[in-house]
């Protein structure tokens, strides 16, 4: 299989490995800070809107872009269909056979997803993360290394928990939250807030 990654930056560089540890190869890095399209060593770089121009059946795109908004404002832009996007899971993760992982979404390595567990589209499960079982993560969620989703909980759209984070059983958070590093989540969360500390408190009302 042949990736496309549209972001060329140090969370790129990561998928890559991901990809490579996988067999497979990336043959191109998009990123509007190119203006032209150009060959360097075996990729081809160039903006975002040469990708219609690269994609058959046999390549498929990741958008490789940690900040979350950003990464659905470009899925917005560039409208693929969802059968365009791959999802690239390191042979180290261990996913229940019972869970589901979107398209677009990346597993880095030494991630944990248990039973019966829901990951959308486009989220990033960052490097040795648990997804205990049955959450709910939805669609450009980050969770950051070494975080923990305990047992049923539900993680709203474009959240990020940051590195470290634990979140209590059956807890709700919601949309385009930030919950600060190395936190400890005891009580549902709303939409577009800051949280940070052991318990998790609301420092700033406005989101990611
Ligand atoms: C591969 C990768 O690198 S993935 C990247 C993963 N990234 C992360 O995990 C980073 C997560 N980010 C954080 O934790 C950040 O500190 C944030 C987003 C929560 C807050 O950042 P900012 O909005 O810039 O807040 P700021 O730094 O001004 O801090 C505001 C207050 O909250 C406190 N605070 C900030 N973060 C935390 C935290 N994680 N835990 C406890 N307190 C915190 C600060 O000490 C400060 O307190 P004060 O007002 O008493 O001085």
């Amino acid at each position: 299989m042949h990736y496309i990654l549209i972001g060329d930056s140090g969370h790129s560089k990561v998928i890559e490995d991901c990809i490579r540890a996988n067999g497979h190869q990336v043959i191109a890095k998009l990123d509007d800070r190119y203006q032209s399209v150009f060959k360097e060593d075996v990729y081809i770089k160039g903006p975002m809107t040469i990708i219609q121009d690269l994609l058959d059946e046999k390549t498929k795109v990741i958008i490789s872009i940690g900040h979350n908004a950003t990464r659905r404002k470009i899925a917005q832009r560039i409208q693929l269909s969802e059968e365009c996007y791959g999802t690239v899971i390191h042979p180290s993760a261990i996913i229940s056979p019972t869970s589901t992982i979107g398209y677009g979404t990346v597993v880095m390595p030494n991630v944990v997803v248990n039973a019966d567990s829901i990951v959308e589209n486009h989220v990033i499960l960052n490097t040795s993360c648990i997804v205990e079982h049955d959450c709910a993560v939805q669609s450009f969620v980050h969770i950051s290394p070494s975080a923990v989703i305990t047992g049923g909980v539900s993680v709203q759209e474009g959240t990020q928990i940051g590195a470290r984070a634990s979140v209590n059983p059956t807890v709700k958070i919601g949309k385009w939250t930030m919950i600060g590093a190395g936190s400890t989540v005891t009580h549902h969360i709303p939409d577009n807030v800051t949280a940070v500390g052991v318990p998790a408190k609301i420092i700033k009302k406005e989101g990611l």
